[in-house]
This record gives C-alpha cells, structure tokens and sequence, in this order.
C-alpha cells in the first residue's frame, strides 16, 4: 500500500465525513440558521456530493470501512423524548431529552458515514450524517434500503454540529439512535389475490438479487395487505387467499432475515408461517427448515432437534429433513457433550479454509467466577478437575473480520483530529449491528469488560446466559422488542472491543488490546463472548486454536477443580520486558510468578534481552523458515550466528546465577526460545557447542521448557512435530528416544486436545509436511 495515496484518500475521506468536502464549490459558508436549513440548497449539494463520491467510488483504489465515534453515545428509549424541530436545534449541542422527527428527503448515499437530507413538517431540512451503520460500502442499495427516500424517522437526542467548511449536520455516532418507521402500509391492489401475489414476486426478485433489506420491505408491505384483507374482507375466497399469501411470505421473510444474520426475526417469522399453517407443503417444509436453521444459529440446538422431529412426523419420506435431523443432531452432542470430530477436519488433506465444518458452541466443566486478585476481574474457573488435552469450551466468533489487504479500516475520531487504521473499528458495527434486535445478545455483551474502571466492581454474570440450548429465562420478550435499540452505547461497545476482541493469526502485532484502532497491521480481529472471561497468564494453563471463526480451548495441563483456567493474550514466549509492554496494551500488570521471577533478573538478563528483543522477529522468522522444510539448506541468516551467541551467553549467565529451581530455569530458557532455535543445530547455525565449549540445550530439553512455560504456543508444537522428523533426528541430538517422542504426544495433546496415539501422530506429521494452517500462538 503507497502511503502517500492512503493519506490522500484519508484526508479527502476526513473533509466529507465533516459533512462535505471544502473543494465542493456549491458549497458555501452559511452562518444564518434559516439559510442553512433551506432545503433547496441543501438538496443540491446533497446531490453534488454524492456524485463526487460516486466518482471516487469508481477509482476503487481501496475498499473503505470507515466508522467513526465522537461523543458519548448511549441511546435511549424514545418514549418520553419531547419533540424538537430543525429550527430550534442549537449548534454544538446534544439535544438530551428531545427528539427530532422528519422524512428522508433525498436517496442516502456512504462515504465514511451515511449521508442523507432530513426534512421537517415546516419544510426545514437539515443534513443528516449516520456513522456505524452495518451497510456494505459497495452496496448503494442497502445503504438506501437501511435510509429510504421518504421515509418518516425519528432521531433521538440529535447533535448538532458545524462542519469544517462551515455547513451544518445532525451527526448520529450511535445508529440506534435513529428509530425508522415501517414502510407505509400496502396499497389497495394487494388485496386482491393478484395483488399479493405481485408484491411477493417483487420481493422474490429483490431476493434473488440478494436485496435482502429490499425483500423484507416488500414481503412486509405482502403482509400487512394480507392481514388487513383477513380483517376488512366479507369474502371466504378472499380471506382464504390472503392467509395463504401471508404463510408463504413470512416464510420467505424469514429466509430473507437468515441471510442478514437476523436469526430472532427469522425465528418469529418461520413461527409465525408455521402458527397459521394453513399453507401447502412445500412452503411449510421450508418454514420448518427455517425455524431449525434460526435456532441452529441461535445455538438452540435441542430446540432445533425437536422442530425438524416434529417436521419428519408430518412429512415421514423427506430425505431432506432426515438429513437436517441428522446434521442437527451432531450439534446437539457437540453442545451438549463437546463431542466434535475436529481431528477429521484437521488431518483432512484438502482442509481449506472454505471447507471448514460449522461447529457448535459448547460450554465444559468451567464457570465465571470473581478472580483471586481482585484487579484481575472476573475470570473462568473450572468446576471439576481435568486433564490435560479436555475440552474447555468452544466458542463461535460473535464478530469477526477477516480484512484481506485492500480492504483499510478507517477510524476517525474529531475529538482529538487523529485518523486511526484497525480491523476493530469494523467489529464495533457488526456488533451494534448483531445488538439491533436482539436482546439477548445486547445482554452478553453487556456482562463484558468495557471500561477501564476498577474490576472488583464488576458483576458475575450467569453462565446460563453463555450456555448453548439454554433458553429460560432469556426469552426476548415482546417489551424487549418494542425499542430493540434502547440500550445500545457504541462508546461502551467500542471499549469492549478494545478489552476483548483480539487477533487470531499469532503474531504480536495482530492482538487487539488497547492498541485499538492504531495498526494497520491489525487486520484479523474477533470477538468470542465466554472466552472474553478468560484471564492473561504468561505460565497459562489452557490452550486456543481456531478452526476457521471457531475457538476451541483445550486445558494445556491437568487443571484441578477450583483453579484459573488461563491463556495467552499474545506471543508469551518472549522474555519479559517484551511481555511487560504487551501485557500495558491490555491495561494491566502482570503478577503472575514467571514475570514476578523474571523481573528480579532484569539486571543480569539486560544485555541478552536487549539485543534479543531487537532481533526477536527475525529470530522467529528464521526458525519458522528453517522449519517449514528447509532444515536440510545448509544456508542460514546472518543473524543466526548473533542468536548462537545470545543463547550461550544466556546459559552462562543462568550457571553464574547459582540454584535456579528448575522451573525458573525453564522459564528463561521458553522466553528466549526463539533465539536457542535459530541458533541452534538442526534449526539455524550448525553447532550446538562454542569454542569455549559452553553446551547448548537439547532440542528435546528447550522443547520441555517451552512446554512447561507456554504449552500449546504453536512454535512449541513446531519444534514437537519437528522432533519427529528424521532430518531432526539425525543430527545427534535426543531426539529420537522415547521419551522424547512421548513429549511430542504431550506437547500435540496440549494444542489439539485429546485424541488417539494414532491421530496425534497423525497431526505431528500433517504438521511437519506443512498442511495445517491454524491460527494460535
Ligand atoms: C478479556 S478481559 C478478561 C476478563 C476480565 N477479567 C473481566 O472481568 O471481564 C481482559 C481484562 O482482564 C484483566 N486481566 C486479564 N488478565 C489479567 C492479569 N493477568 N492480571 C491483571 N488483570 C488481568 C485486564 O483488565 C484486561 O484488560
């Protein structure tokens, strides 16, 4: 990416996301609130606008997610707002208490926010300017069909603000702060059998070109006239045809509301079909599928189960149900039981990311729980005592981004004139998205850490509110629904983002943390709700990997009831300066006894970890290329002899320190690991001894240190599966004794879980030949 036209396109992004660009000539300075109200000015450089906009579309450098948070941004339920006119907003000011009503009056258009005109009943109009909102910036449609021309809508608490070329806007960060009514109800010709049909052949068309938003707006306006013909028609063939319409189209609702992820709606939709029932089987079959498909996704597994029963019950020969039944049932005992073949996935030779199964939510032998040092927070906690390689929990992202690399995510916050790049920014739409409508998720993410403030305070939720197939008492209740949005505090979202959400793909500059917003780098990103509870340790206990979206954590070690389950946030095997500083970006101290050890040595330690931490990437890069079948090259870095160096100066401080436990020795040896490695025999230089004679570690005995330091670190699993390998083997290292093939099983179950020798073995060797492709430390 050529950084000067990032910084271009960045500054033109950040003059027509302060209402419009100042190049625009039919824009001009307005300080008289009556004439920057004129809607015939305003609808001019509307249009201006977004025919710039348009244009700049087109050179299509890069594809912009921009979002943009300014002030403090909790919506809240619109009943008892007062009204206000257009006239009557005051610049600068956030509106508290009030509510502002209008029409959209020209089609919306997305540059860094929506942009659309608002117009009032005295015929006053105000430009409008939405951030946040989940519409796709490539798609025109559904920015129009999430902001229709015409449409009545309601903007709560509206601020009003001066833009940079002196124009005015109602800025929304929050977008659930704007309450949009229903489309206007179907005109007369619906109610005629014909008439219902051709607004659901709209609908069906808007469908098939994947307007899903288009779709509902038309299946709506179908149902409405049906449900009015059912009330208003003496006739039985009238009152016959329009219940029909309406079976058929709430089915096909609901479909469309799948495939916006709306799976509450979609749920009440197939309900809805499958309650008045009336229809043919064909669409009844397919609200059955609906409904099972909504609970699936809403992790309802039993629940799913039961529907697709009671579907075979009516429909006994359909192949197809029988074959829903089954695959439903496999997530029952995943959620239910942890039971997953993911070994299959993994040692499957064409595993591709496409092809990756979908996986259900699964919570084991774990419970939230407040942690023993009261600054940690809440933390999870296991109930009973398990083993190494068990199942903890499975979790599906609740938002993800998997940015490619064109595509940049834009943060621009006015507040302090900065323009931040990160994939985080794009997970705080989807959440606000996911959140409209859905109660129950709001809830969840609201038990999430999501401000900086003192974490004794915060409540233990309850685990049935994170538990698969558990519905009670958690049901959305129609009050919940009436304003869906009320609760939505995009600033408490982002915060959550930034305490939560982190990166998958395994490098340091790929974790989230309070590095919110400010990496470029940062292009993979996640949030998973019940992991979220899980606290930072450098000597963790658990272990992550992720299949596709899916997190799964294992225990890495025998874990007794009672104890903390604990991960990695980042890269751990680094030693602990570097830790100290990642440990920073999440907004905590570490005290846990490796960093407590390690920060007495930091004099002795200096002059290795300096330099080491100076070479650390190239340290892991060395060994990751050594490892990725090169190990018979002969050729190395330059660097590797400098690693060489590090690591024996390392082993002899560690002799000058005298009576190290052990364990305090492994320690040191994981946090420098990168550095034995890629200076090490079979790895990176071709010697394991100096002139002086000082012994490196065995691989087998680094290995074990890692292990017992950092268990389940991919670089750990590396080295494991390399132990395997002939061409380690060879080299006269231990390699090949018992002892260390076992520990390779250890270290493998301690990554992937617990499976059969066979499969372990299996995983070493896939591992080896290069074909898994996983995300982890
Ligand atoms: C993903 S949350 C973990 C759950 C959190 N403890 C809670 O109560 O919601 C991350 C936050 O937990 C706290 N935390 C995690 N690990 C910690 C540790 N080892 N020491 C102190 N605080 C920690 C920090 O405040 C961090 O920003």
């Amino acid at each position: 990416m050529e950084e000067e036209q990032l910084k271009m396109i960045m500054e033109q992004l950040r003059m027509s996301a302060s209402g419009s660009g100042s190049h625009t000539s039919s824009n001009r300075t307005v300080s008289k609130a009556s004439e920057a109200f004129d809607k015939a000015t305003l609808v001019d450089a509307h249009n201006l606008m977004m025919r710039q906009a348009a244009e700049m579309q087109q050179m299509n450098l890069y594809r912009l997610q921009p979002a943009i948070v300014e002030a403090d941004e909790a919506s809240v339920g619109l009943a008892g707002l007062a009204s206000i006119r257009i006239e009557e907003l005051k610049l600068g000011v956030h509106h508290r208490g009030r509510v502002l009503y209008g029409t959209l009056c020209v089609d919306a258009f997305k540059v860094t926010g929506v942009i659309s005109l608002l117009e009032d009943d005295r015929g006053k109009a105000v430009r409008l300017l939405v951030y946040n909102a989940a519409v796709s910036s490539s798609s025109a449609q559904a920015v129009r069909r999430l902001f229709p021309k015409d449409r009545a809508v309601a903007v709560k608490e509206p601020y009003l603000k001066r833009c940079v070329d002196g124009s005015i806007a109602v800025r929304v960060d929050n977008p659930a702060n704007i309450v949009t009514a229903p489309a206007a109800p179907a005109p007369a010709a619906g109610t005629t059998h014909a008439g219902f049909d051709a607004l659901r052949a709209e609908g069906n068309k808007r469908f098939a070109s994947q307007d899903w938003l288009g779709a509902i707006e038309l299946y709506s306006k179908c149902i409405d006239a049906a449900t009015n013909s059912l009330h208003s028609s003496s006739s039985s063939s009238v009152k016959q045809d329009a219940s029909k319409a309406s079976v058929t189209t709430y089915s096909n609702r609901a479909e469309a509301w799948l495939r916006l992820h709306k799976f509450e709606k979609a749920l009440a939709d197939a309900n809805k079909a499958l309650e008045l029932g009336l229809d043919s089987a064909p669409s009844l079959l397919k609200s059955f599928h609906r409904k099972a498909r909504a609970l699936c996704s809403l992790q309802q597994h039993k629940q799913s189960c039961e529907c697709l029963e009671v579907a075979l019950q009516q429909f006994p020969g359909q192949e197809e149900i029988r074959d829903s039944l089954d695959k439903c049932r496999i997530h029952m005992r995943q959620s239910e039981y942890g039971e997953y073949q993911s070994v299959n996935f993994l040692l499957d030779d064409s595993n591709k990311p496409a092809s990756i199964p979908n996986y259900s939510d699964y919570v084991g032998a774990v419970e939230i729980r407040m942690a023993d040092q009261s600054m940690r927070g809440r933390g999870l906690f296991a109930t009973k005592d398990v083993q190494m390689g068990s199942l903890l929990l499975v979790s599906n992202a609740v938002a993800e981004t998997q940015a490619d690399r064109k595509t940049v995510y834009l943060h621009m916050d006015f507040t302090s004139r900065r323009i931040n790049t990160g994939a985080q920014e794009d997970i705080v739409t989807k959440l606000v998205d996911r959140a409209m409508g859905s109660p129950k998720f709001l809830k969840q993410l609201n038990t999430l850490k999501g401000s900086s403030s003192a974490s004794c305070s915060l409540e233990v939720p309850s685990m049935e509110l994170f538990k698969p197939n558990s519905v009670s008492p958690f049901l959305t209740t129609a009050e919940e629904l009436q304003d869906e949005s009320a609760q939505i505090d995009i600033v408490r979202i982002r915060e959550i983002v930034k305490y939560n959400a982190f990166g998958k793909s395994g490098t340091i500059s790929d974790s989230a943390g309070a590095k919110f917003g400010e990496e470029l780098a940062d292009r993979s990103c996640g949030l998973w709700m019940l992991p979220s509870f899980i606290n930072h340790s450098c000597i963790p206990n658990a272990s992550m990997i992720f299949l596709g979206s899916v997190m799964f954590v294992h225990a890495a070690h025998d874990i007794r009831a009672g104890e903390e389950v604990t991960l990695p946030y980042f890269d751990a095997l680094v030693p602990y300066k570097q830790r100290e500083t990642l440990c920073s970006n999440w907004g905590f101290f570490c005290l846990c006894r490796r960093c407590e050890f390690e920060r007495s040595l930091c004099t002795p330690l200096r002059p290795i970890a300096n330099p080491f931490s100076a070479l650390h990437k190239k340290a892991r890069k060395e060994f990751s290329a050594r490892f990725a079948g090169q190990l018979s090259n002969s050729s190395h870095s330059p660097e590797c002899a400098e690693f060489h160096k590090l690591a024996v100066k390392l082993e002899n401080t560690l002799r000058s320190l005298g009576n190290l436990a052990p364990t305090e020795k492994q320690w040191i040896q994981a946090s420098f690991a990168a550095a034995y490695l890629a200076g090490s025999k079979p790895f990176g230089l071709a010697m394991s001894s100096d002139s002086a004679g000082t012994r490196l570690p065995q691989l087998q005995t680094l290995l074990n240190s890692m292990h017992a330091t950092v268990p389940g670190h991919m670089m750990t699993f590396q080295v494991a599966a390399a132990l395997t390998q002939p061409a380690v083997r060879g080299i006269g290292s231990d390699c090949s004794s018992n002892l260390a093939q076992q520990l390779a099983l250890e270290v493998c179950t301690s990554t992937f879980g617990k499976h059969n020798p066979d499969a372990l073995r299996a995983l070493l060797q896939s591992y080896s030949n290069k074909k898994l492709h996983l995300g982890g430390y």
